[in-house]
C-alpha cells in the first residue's frame, strides 16, 4: 500500500484521485489546503482520512509516502524540494516547474534523498503514445512532427472583462506555452529527443504571460510545428510524417485514435484498448516505480523532463515572457 496526500483541491486533483484508486496499492490517506474548511471539506468528497493545512507538517509525517502536487507551476518546485528532503515521493503537474532552475534542482534534491520525482504527463504513459513509438519504424525517414493543443480558456471572458485568473498571471508561471503548450513539447522529446534549435513566436496578453503562441523546431531532416492557445479553439489532430507514410493521431494531449495513411493509399487502425481514464496509467507508473524500489520513470524520465523544460524556457526567452519565478533561487 502506497499512503498518498495530495496539494491542490482542484477538479485535477479530484480526476487524479478517482484514476489513482483504480491502482491497487493507492491509499489516499491525507489531502493538503491552505485553508482548513477547504481541506476538510476535499477530505471528505474524496475519502481521506487526515488533513495538513502547513506544508512542512506534510512533509514530516511518517502517515505519508508519496504526494501527488497540483498547485499553480509556480509551486511546484519549492513544495516538492520540501517535500522529496523529507523523504517523500513526488508526482508533480505538468509542467515541472517555471524553468530550468528549478527543474534540475528538483532532479538533485530527488536523486540526493533517493525518492521517486516524476511529471504527471499522462500523454506519454497512454497506451495508445506507446502504439505510435511501436509502430513509427513503419513511416520511413521521418519529415514532420505536427501537434497543437488549442483551447479557448473558460478564465478568458473574464480576463477580458478585467480579472485574471492564476492561469494567466505571470506570478504562478502560467499561459498557454505552460498549460498547454507542454502537451505537445513533451511527446516530441519522448519521440525524437532534443531539437537543435528552435523559433518561437506568441501572441502576449496584457497580464505578460502568452495567449497563444508557435514553435517550429529544427531537428536537422526533420522539423515540427507545435502550436498552443488559450484563446481560441483547434480542431486539428496531430500528424507525424514520413516518406512511406503519416500516423495521424486524433489529439496530441490523450491519444485514442491512431491511424497510418501509407503513401500506398493503405489505411491502418493502429489504436489499441485504452479501458481506464487517462491519468491512470500516469499513477500506474509512479507507484509501479515506488513498489520496484526505482527511482525514476523511463517514460517520463527526468532527462525528458529538462529537456521539454529547456525548450520551454528558450521559447519564452524569445518572445519575453518572464516570471517572478525566473528571479528566485530555489
Ligand atoms: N493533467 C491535467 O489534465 C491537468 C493539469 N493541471 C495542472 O495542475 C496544476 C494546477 O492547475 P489548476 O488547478 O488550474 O490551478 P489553480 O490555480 O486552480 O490552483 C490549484 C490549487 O492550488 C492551490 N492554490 C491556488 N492558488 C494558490 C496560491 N496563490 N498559492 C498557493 N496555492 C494556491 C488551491 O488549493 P487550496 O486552495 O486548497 O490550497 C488550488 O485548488 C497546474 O500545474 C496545471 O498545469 C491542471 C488541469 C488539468
Ligand atoms: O492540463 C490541462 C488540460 O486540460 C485543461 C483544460 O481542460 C488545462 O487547462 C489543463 O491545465
Amino acid at each position: 500500500m502506497i499512503r498518498f496526500a495530495t496539494i491542490g483541491t482542484n477538479w485535477i486533483t479530484e480526476a487524479f484521485i478517482r484514476a489513482a484508486k483504480q491502482v491497487p496499492s493507492f491509499h489516499l490517506q491525507a489531502v493538503y489546503s491552505r485553508q482548513k474548511e477547504t481541506a476538510d471539506a476535499f477530505a471528505e468528497k474524496t475519502g481521506a482520512t487526515q488533513t495538513f493545512t502547513n506544508l512542512h507538517e506534510l512533509a514530516a509525517s511518517e502517515s505519508i509516502d508519496a504526494v501527488y502536487i497540483a498547485s499553480p507551476n509556480a509551486f511546484h518546485a519549492e513544495q516538492a524540494i520540501v517535500l522529496m528532503n523529507h523523504g517523500k515521493h513526488v508526482i508533480c503537474e505538468k509542467p515541472l516547474a517555471s524553468n530550468v532552475k528549478e527543474v534540475e534542482t528538483m532532479i538533485e534534491t530527488a536523486r540526493k534523498n533517493d525518492v521517486v520525482l516524476m511529471e504527471a504527463m499522462k500523454t506519454t504513459c497512454l497506451p495508445n503514445f506507446q502504439t505510435i513509438q511501436h509502430h513509427l519504424p513503419k513511416i520511413g525517414r521521418i519529415r514532420r512532427y505536427v501537434a497543437s493543443y488549442c483551447q479557448y480558456s473558460s478564465r478568458y471572458d473574464a480576463f477580458k472583462q478585467g480579472t485574471i485568473a492564476n492561469a494567466f498571471h505571470p506570478d504562478f508561471s502560467s499561459g498557454a506555452l505552460m498549460d498547454l503548450g507542454v502537451y505537445c513539447l513533451y511527446p516530441l522529446v519522448v519521440l525524437f529527443g532534443e531539437p537543435k534549435s528552435i523559433q518561437a513566436h506568441s501572441v502576449r496578453l496584457s497580464s505578460g504571460v502568452d495567449g497563444e503562441g508557435s514553435i517550429i523546431l529544427d531537428y536537422g531532416g526533420m522539423d515540427a510545428v507545435v502550436m498552443y492557445s488559450k484563446i481560441a479553439n483547434s480542431y486539428t489532430p496531430a500528424e507525424i510524417q514520413g516518406e512511406e507514410g503519416t500516423i495521424v493521431i486524433d489529439t496530441i494531449h490523450t491519444p485514442t485514435l491512431v491511424h497510418i495513411h501509407y503513401r500506398d493509399g493503405r489505411k491502418e487502425d493502429i489504436s489499441v484498448p485504452q479501458p481506464h481514464e487517462p491519468m491512470y496509467y500516469e499513477a500506474l507508473e509512479f507507484m509501479t516505480l515506488i513498489e520496484r524500489g526505482e527511482k525514476e520513470s523511463t517514460i517520463n524520465s527526468h532527462a525528458r523532463s529538462l529537456a521539454t523544460i529547456k525548450i520551454m524556457e528558450e521559447a519564452r526567452k524569445q518572445t519575453g515572457i518572464v516570471f517572478p519565478a525566473d528571479e528566485r533561487f530555489v
